[in-house]
Formats: structure tokens, sequence, C-alpha cells
């Protein structure tokens, strides 16, 4: 395999890396030709999309309905009509959404029914590359793209916060004709759960450094990841000297993601999966056993038609409830078609398990 460059940033000696991602998610519009389809779009197109970000593919997965990439720097996700992508680091996501746009018309997909674009706060936004400078930023670039977006932040803007950029479906026509009526709206049941965790426990994080694991599938069955959501199909890359990430897929084209920077000053290690629950209590839970942070952020997406969009709320209680998470921030957002939960917590325990 190539030698890829991280995107370090050094100071002096001293070697940092930003594990935060910043995500992209584009549904585009269903059309009346059902030969449509994102995945046909060529893997050297791609790679070329991702020239613009900064990261190459390292490791790919498909099945009937859903191609996974894990890159350099994270990973992307392509589905019929929708396209995901993670990346942390330096990575520049938002300069490759015109070329990614133009391969989409060419593809047939002419409208944009939602875009999100989220991130959480950067341990060094110093480090990163324009447009990524801060959100200000990264919110006028993609005014320019989508006129009628919106921006939040959620969270405490002066301590730990989550950028939201969100744009949702209007007449944005990208070119030309083939694009559907109204009437035909499309309305599949969508929901996504992210953790981002931080102040990870050194023990669970030597799992992911080469000097104690030898390959990628040990680390995934060694740590438990294996046994978060067992219907996936696993594709896993250990780093050298560490770092992991791995993307699952299963056969009703639901996935599964995770990254981790096990170094311990900056520890980081984020999940996210669009797996259909009435509630993610147990999930949430087994994902906090699995890597013991000393804080992390949820956020979950529910369309109407999605199972979890009465449910979610129920977070609100259960964590408040547990003696060693203190909550430090909830807020809930009504969209057109999204709810948005938002929570914070923090480790509260008396012992030292994290
Ligand atoms: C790409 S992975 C996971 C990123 C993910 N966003 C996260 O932090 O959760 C990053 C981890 O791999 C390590 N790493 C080692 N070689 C790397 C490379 N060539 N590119 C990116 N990261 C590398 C980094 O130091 C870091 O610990």
């Amino acid at each position: 395999m190539r030698t890829f460059i991280p995107t370090y940033t050094m100071s002096g000696n001293e070697h940092f890396f930003e594990g935060a991602e910043k995500l992209l998610e584009i549904w585009f519009e269903e059309t009346s030709d059902n030969r449509n389809d994102l995945r046909n779009i060529a893997r050297c197109d791609w790679e070329n999309v991702l020239s613009h970000v900064n990261c190459e593919i390292i490791s790919f997965s498909k099945n009937d309905l859903i191609d996974a990439f894990v890159l350099s720097e994270s990973s992307m996700f392509v589905s019929k009509r929708r396209w995901i992508l993670k990346t942390c680091g330096t990575t520049t996501p938002l300069k490759c959404l015109s070329e990614l746009i133009r391969l989409a018309s060419l593809n047939g997909y002419n409208i944009i029914t939602d875009l999100f674009y989220s991130r959480k706060n950067f341990i060094r936004p110093e480090a990163q590359v324009a447009p990524h400078k801060g959100f200000t930023e990264e919110v006028s670039y993609l005014d320019t793209l989508f006129p009628n977006g919106r921006s939040y932040c959620l969270g405490s803007m002066n301590l730990e916060c989550w950028y939201l950029y969100t744009f949702s479906r209007s007449d944005m026509k990208l070119t030309g004709p083939g694009h559907i009526t109204d009437e035909f709206l499309d309305a599949d049941p969508d929901q996504t759960i992210e953790i981002l965790m931080q102040n990870l426990d050194v023990n669970a994080m030597s799992v992911f450094n080469k000097k104690n694991t030898t390959s990628a599938s040990e680390a995934t069955s060694i740590s438990g990841i294996d046994k978060i959501l067992p219907s996936m199909h696993i594709d896993d890359f250990l780093f050298d000297p560490c770092g992991y990430s791995m993307n699952g897929i299963n056969e009703k084209g639901e996935y599964m993601t995770i990254h981790i920077t096990p170094e311990n000053l900056f520890s980081y290690v984020s999940f996210e999966t669009n797996v259909a629950m009435t509630n993610y209590r147990n999930l949430i839970n087994q994902v906090i056993n699995t890597f013991k942070p000393g804080k992390f952020i949820v956020t979950i997406f529910a369309n109407k038609c999605s199972l979890a969009y009465e449910t979610m709320k129920e977070l609100e209680v259960e964590y408040s409830k547990e003696s060693h998470w203190k909550r430090t921030d909830m807020q809930c957002c009504n969209f057109p078609s999204y709810n948005l939960l938002f929570a914070q917590y923090s480790y509260n325990g008396k012992n030292n398990c994290k």
C-alpha cells in the first residue's frame, strides 16, 4: 500500500492530530429514472473529489445498497442518492462541494433536498486551513453555494460546542431539467446518531497502538467494537504507529463508523450510525463503556418518518439519573423535516474508571 501523509500539525517537536471531524451529508432528490445512482461515479472521480479535501482512499467495501470508503482521514459513504463525507485533521471537505455537485448532476441528480455540515469545536482552530479556519468562514463559503442555508451553534460557545449548517429542500436547481415534482417527494426514514468522545481511558486507547496490537481485526475484537452492532460487516484499519478507523455496513444499507485518535494528550473517538432504533440508550451505554470517555457529546437527527422521531427526548431523563454522568448541556431543535437533539455529558464519578 502507498504511504500517505497525515495532516499532522507540528509545532516544534510537538505532535498533534485534530481528531474532531467535519461531517457533510447530502441528499439528492429522487428522479424518475431509476438508473440514476451516485454509486455509478467512478473511483477515479472520487479520488479527484478527495484530492480537493486533501485525503485519500485506503480501503473499500460495499454491498447491494451502500459503498463504504475508509479514508486516510476518516470515511466516505455513497448510497443511491445520499453522500456522506467525514474527515478529520486539517482536511478541507467544503472545497470538494463544487466538484461533487458537478458529478452528481452528470449522474442525473440536479436537486439537493437536504445538506448537513457539522463539527465539534476544534482543539486547535488556528491549525486549520481555509475555508475551515472558523465557523463564520465555513458558513460564508457554504452560503455561496446554498443561499438559503442556516447556521447554528449548540452547546456553550465559549467552552465546548457543536456547529451545524443545514440547507433544506427548496427550489434549488443545479443544472438543467430532470427533476420530478413535489408529489414524488421522497420520505425515506432517516436518523443519525453521533457520539463524540474526549479524554478517553488510557487502557481502552492502548489497544489502538501498534505496539500493543498487531492488526486492525485484533483491535476490533479486543476492544469490543465488533459487538456494538453485530449485524455490521466491518472494514477496519490500524494506523502506524497508532490510530484506528472502521466502517461497518449491513444488508439494510445501514452504516456505522468509528474513528480513534488514541494519543493521550488529545485523545478523541467518534462513533456514528444511521441504524434505526426507537431508543438509543443501550447503544450509547455500550459505546461509552467500550471507550470510557471523560466527556462526550451526543447528537441525534431523526426525520418525521424515523422510528426515533418521537422518542429521542427520552435521553433527557436517562443520563440525568446516572450517577456517573453529569449532563452539562442539552438542546432540542425542530427543523422543517428533522428533529435534532444535542446533549453533552462529563464524567462525574468518584472512582477512577472515567
Ligand atoms: C485517521 S485516524 C482517526 C481520525 C478520527 N477522526 C478520530 O480522531 O477519531 C487518526 C489517528 O491516526 C493517527 N495516524 C497515524 N498515521 C496517520 C496517517 N497517515 N493519517 C492520519 N492519521 C494517522 C493519528 O495520529 C491519529 O491518532
